[in-house]
Order: C-alpha cells, then sequence, then structure tokens
C-alpha cells in the first residue's frame, strides 16, 4: 500500500515535472486558478448564510458582502484565467510528450519493442494515452481544487455542529466505490489491449488509400469488416460488461450518501427549533452538502481521471527505464574511419525475440574490406535478418561479428549507424518535397543542393526528378493539393538516391532497393552502384552489400553469398559458383533460361 502510494506520487512528480518543463507559468496559473474556482463556491455560500444571519438580526453586513464579492472575484478571476492558458498548457504538453516519446522511441538501439507482441503493446498503450496525458496537468488541478473545496466545506459544516462530520465519512464512500471502479476500468483496458492493437491496425489499413485497390479487387471488405466487428466485440464487451458493474457500485455509493444528507438537514431543523442552530446554518447545510456531493463527484472523476493518467506516467516511466536499460547494453567504442579488413562473422545463430526457430544458424563469413557482396537465397532464407544484424537492429543469439576485430556488440551503436546507409525493400514514402526526401539520407546535408544532385544521379534517378514540375522542390504525394503522385518504382528511386546520401559509409546495406524496378534498369544500376562503390572503397575500405533475387544483377559482386535455410550454402564469385555446380547454378540457369524464354 504504502509502495502503490510512493509510486503514485512519483508518477504525480513526473507529471508536474513534465508540464512544468512545457510551460511553467501556465501551469502555475492554471493551478492557482482551479483552487481560487473550488474554494470561491463554499466561500459564497458561508457568506450568503452570514448574510441570512446578519439581517435577520439587524447586525452590519458590510463583511458578509465583502467576503461573496470576494468569492465571486475568486470564481470568475479563476475561470478567466483558466479558460485564457488551459489550451496553451496542453497543446505545449502534448507537443513535450510528443518530443519525449520521438527522443525515447528512436534512442532504443534495436527493433525488439516493436516485435514482441507484449512490448508492443505497451509501446501502443503508451502512443494511444499520450494523446489524454496533455490533460494530465488539468485532471491534477482539477483534484487539488476539489480537495481545496471539499476541505472548505468540510470546516464550515463542523463549524455549524461536530456531528456533520460523518456526511465526509460517507463521501469517502463514494470515492472508494469510485476507486474500485476506475481500477477495475484500467484492468479491462490492459486486459483487451491485444484486440484494441489488432482493430487499429485494421481500421488503419482500410483508411489508407493506396490499399484501396487491393480491397477492391480481392473484395476484402464483407471479411475485414466482419474481422472488424468480432474484434470490436473482443474489446469492447470486457469493457462494458466493467462499465456496467461499476455503474451499481457507484449508485449503491451514491444512495448512502443521499440518505446521509437527509439526516443532516433533520438534524439541523432540529438543531434550529432547540435554538442551537440559526437560520442561516440551515441555509449553510442545505447548500453546502450538495456542494460535498459536487464535491465528492468532482474527486471521483479527479480520481478517475488521474488513476488513468497516473497509469498512463507509469507507462512512460517503463518506457524510460526501458530505453535507459538498452541504452546501458550499448557499447561504448568508437567505429573505425575506415575499414582495414573488413566484417568477420563467426558461429553467428540467431532468432527473432520470443521465438525459437532460429533465422539464422551458425553463420561463418567473411566480408573483404573494399568489396561488392552480394546476398542471395530463396525467400525467408535469411539474407535481411543478416542485413539486419549487421546494421545493429538485433543481438546475435550466438556467434559475434567483429568490425576489424572488435565485436560490433562493443561498438555505439548510434555512431556505427552514422557511418552506413541503407536502402530497403519495403522502404518509406516521405511526403515531402523530393529534395528533402531524398536529403533525409543525411539530415546533416539535407539542405546541400549538390549533395542531393550527387545521390540523384548515383540512384540514377534523374529522369524521376526531371519530369517533377518544379524539380527537387516538387511536393510528393497524393495527400497534398498540390503533390505529385508517383509510381512504386518512381518512388524506390527516390528511396535508393536516400541512401546514397552519406558519403563514405563503412557499409551500405542494399536489400531489394531495386525490386520494383525493371530487371535492365536494376542490372545497370547495379553495376553502376558497385563501380561507384570501388571507387568509394579505396579510400574507407567501406563494404556494399545488395540483396536481389536477380541473378544476372549480382553476377559482377567480388563475393556471392547463398543462404539457404538460414544457413550459407555456397559462397565466391559468379565465375566460382557456377563452374561448382551447386545450387546457385541451378538457379542461375533457371533463371537465365526464363529470360531467354521471354
Ligand atoms: N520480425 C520477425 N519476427 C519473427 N520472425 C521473423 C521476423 N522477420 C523474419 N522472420 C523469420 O526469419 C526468417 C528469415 O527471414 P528473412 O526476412 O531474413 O528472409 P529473406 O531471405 O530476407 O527473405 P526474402 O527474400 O523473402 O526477403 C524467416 O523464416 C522469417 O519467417
Amino acid at each position: 500500500m504504502v509502495a502503490h502510494v510512493i509510486d503514485r506520487l512519483r508518477s504525480t512528480a513526473i507529471l508536474l515535472g513534465l508540464t512544468f518543463r512545457a510551460a511553467p507559468l501556465l501551469t502555475l496559473v492554471e493551478l492557482l486558478a482551479a483552487v481560487a474556482i473550488a474554494v470561491s463556491v463554499p466561500l459564497q455560500t458561508y457568506a450568503v448564510a452570514n448574510l441570512i444571519d446578519a439581517i435577520s438580526h439587524a447586525a452590519p453586513v458590510t463583511g458578509s458582502i465583502a467576503a461573496l464579492v470576494a468569492g465571486l472575484a475568486a470564481m470568475f478571476g479563476g475561470l478567466i484565467a483558466s479558460g485564457a492558458v488551459q489550451a496553451s498548457m496542453e497543446d505545449r504538453l502534448e507537443g513535450e510528450l510528443d518530443r519525449e516519446l520521438l527522443t525515447l522511441t528512436t534512442g532504443i538501439p534495436g527493433t525488439a519493442h516493436h516485435e514482441q507482441p507484449e512490448l508492443a503493446d505497451r509501446m501502443a498503450e503508451i502512443r494511444e494515452q499520450s494523446r489524454e496525458l496533455k490533460y494530465g496537468t488539468t485532471s491534477l488541478g482539477r483534484a487539488a481544487a476539489v480537495f481545496a473545496g471539499a476541505g472548505a466545506v468540510l470546516v464550515m459544516l463542523v463549524a455549524v455542529h461536530p456531528l456533520l462530520w460523518l456526511l465526509p465519512i460517507l463521501a469517502v464512500v463514494r470515492l472508494w466505490t469510485a476507486g474500485l471502479a476506475g481500477a477495475a476500468t484500467a484492468r479491462a483496458v490492459a486486459a483487451t489491449m491485444p484486440a484494441h492493437r489488432l482493430l487499429d491496425r485494421l481500421s488503419r489499413l482500410v483508411r489508407e488509400p493506396r490499399h484501396g485497390i487491393e480491397l477492391r479487387t480481392f473484395g476484402m471488405s464483407t471479411m475485414l469488416s466482419a474481422r472488424m466487428v468480432e474484434l470490436h466485440r473482443e474489446r469492447d464487451e470486457p469493457r462494458w460488461s466493467v462499465a456496467r458493474r461499476s455503474a451499481v457500485v457507484e449508485a449503491a455509493g451514491r444512495v448512502v450518501f443521499i440518505v446521509g444528507y437527509g439526516l443532516a438537514i433533520g438534524f439541523v431543523i432540529r438543531l434550529v427549533a432547540e435554538g442551537r442552530a440559526s437560520a442561516g446554518d440551515i441555509a449553510l447545510v442545505v447548500l453546502l452538502v450538495p456542494q460535498l456531493d459536487q464535491a465528492t463527484s468532482g474527486i471521483a472523476d479527479g480520481l478517475r481521471q488521474l488513476t488513468h493518467v497516473l497509469a498512463t506516467v507509469a507507462n512512460l516511466r517503463w518506457l524510460r527505464g526501458y530505453a535507459a536499460r538498452a541504452g546501458e547494453r550499448l557499447g561504448r567504442s568508437a567505429p573505425p574511419n575506415r575499414l582495414r579488413d573488413g566484417i568477420e562473422i563467426s558461429g553467428l545463430s540467431f532468432a527473432y525475440p520470443g521465438t525459437d526457430a532460429l533465422a539464422l544458424r551458425e553463420v561463418d563469413l567473411t566480408l573483404p574490406a573494399g568489396a561488392t557482396v552480394a546476398f542471395v537465397g530463396d525467400n525467408g532464407a535469411g539474407k535481411s535478418t543478416l542485413v539486419s544484424l549487421l546494421a545493429g537492429f538485433h543481438q546475435p543469439t550466438a556467434g559475434r561479428i567483429l568490425v576489424d576485430g572488435t565485436p560490433l556488440a562493443d561498438i555505439d551503436v548510434n555512431r556505427w549507424r552514422r557511418r552506413l546507409s541503407a536502402g530497403f525493400q519495403d522502404f518509406v514514402d516521405y511526403e515531402f518535397t523530393a529534395g528533402e526526401a531524398i536529403g533525409l539520407g543525411d539530415p546533416t546535408r539535407m539542405s546541400d543542393v549538390d549533395a542531393v544532385e550527387h545521390a540523384v544521379a548515383r540512384a540514377d534517378a534523374a529522369t524521376v526528378v526531371s519530369r517533377l514540375p518544379d524539380g527537387l522542390d516538387s511536393q510528393l504525394g497524393t495527400r497534398f493539393s498540390t503533390g505529385v503522385g508517383l509510381s512504386g518504382g518512381q518512388w524506390q528511386r527516390i528511396a535508393l538516391a536516400r541512401s546514397f546520401m552519406r558519403p563514405a559509409p563503412l557499409l551500405l546495406l542494399l536489400d531489394e532497393p531495386t525490386a520494383a524496378i525493371d530487371p535492365q534498369s536494376e542490372h545497370e544500376l547495379f553495376d553502376r552502384i558497385a563501380a561507384a562503390s570501388s571507387v568509394t572503397a579505396r579510400r574507407t575500405g567501406g563494404i556494399t552489400i545488395l540483396v536481389s533475387h536477380r541473378f544476372s544483377t549480382v553476377r559482377m559482386a567480388d563475393l556471392i553469398v547463398v543462404f539457404r535455410d538460414g544457413a550459407v550454402a555456397e559462397t565466391g564469385t559468379h565465375r566460382q559458383l557456377t563452374d561448382a555446380g551447386g545450387y546457385y547454378a541451378q538457379l542461375f540457369a533457371l533463371q537465365a533460361k526464363a529470360y531467354r524464354a521471354d
């Protein structure tokens, strides 16, 4: 219990820290305004009761009127100040949270948090809740305010008769029932997160315009909508059932309070009849108890909201811890300035997090400095997995990768990534200007037009850019009224140009970056990439890795690695492999025959 309270307090401190960092003055104004509004209502009630007593005893009314005016001023002042600052404060907090989430998630070197279901669920929960966290300070202010208001009501009730203390105890019963309901809701939300995550993914899938063609062609809408209805049921029914039970529990708490209210009024009327209380006291109790009820509702809502907000902050704390632990595991060594010998892979096996199946099995491989190496093999043979390990997205399950003798695990992965460049098969269509979408490949030189043009030339993307209405300044993407729609192959050229922005990478990873480009162009492109790479390789010893399914286009590679079922089946030059008459030779002959038949 104590640990739980300390944990909540820690989360509250983090929330306040976040919001004060985002908007210190606005937060202060919002918190003070909330308290002023909450205290103003009981203050006005107290002033009215005093005024009634003063008038009935023909006593001076100046003090009561002054208190009434002060109460009104506090209320309107608070409302005006809160209205003026609330929206900007929430927007700034949202901006601060977005920044923190981006820094944390992109700072995590690996990708396990996207791949392991329980981590992915937690990430989805954080992304979803972070939108609501911007209201965190407002709920905190509200909670502080209702506590202050309830405190003021309590003091005034006790001033009428000490027994009226009992009413707040009834209020605590209501708070307890509300707390139970809040906790049950939070548990139901967490338990239904997998269904929610799938539903979210499906609804994004059907909204995405580029998926429209497949959805219509295969007539998937009926199946998808049935699946979505099913997921809604899986997600919503447990949540609704908790909501129904919570409503019953909360209603019971409220009934207990209403009975107490009736008894309290009867009790004060008796006190007045016995001459032990004034007419003003009746007015005070009649007006204050509903305020206590409202304050209790306010506290209950506030606690519910706060439970939710603090659960989100707890998730944020988890993410901070996860990112920090991932950071601790980072190597500290600097990558070499140039590769002298190359990359040695020894006894490397790898299973994706949360699975037992080995995607790579006991791979031993030497990637010589300065070489152009091709990875070929069937679907699922392990080519992309090795690319991902070389980029430091995963750690080997067994064995190691040595970069000029230094284990890759000991090298600072962020600095390593700054020394590599990549073009992936599932590249991103950045709907920026063409120049930006390419320049992103090296953010430090994004506005360097010469560098962007050089990258365009290396990717043979000049024809794509020259057809754009404003060249590199053209907005890409059909989501913009002025945006230009590109074909799959054209987007891929832009992505390829992006991978050539880094001037002298130690490792250039091209994982089927040309799958959407016609075979003839791919062949010419790979020849040019290999020629250009060998020029830079003389300076840096950089290695270029090409993954492709088209054997004819990789034949110029210095080394061809053939993958089969997660293992390296063969290695050699094209000549050596065809002479050996093994698996590569068979596949090459098969593809060559198919092309000749065309
Ligand atoms: N994120 C993942 N989680 C679990 N298993 C994965 C994941 N990605 C790939 N795999 C598995 O790892 C194995 C190797 O996949 P990989 O993507 O490396 O093959 P590939 O040779 O690049 O195939 P392709 O030519 O189809 O791109 C496959 O059996 C695949 O099912």
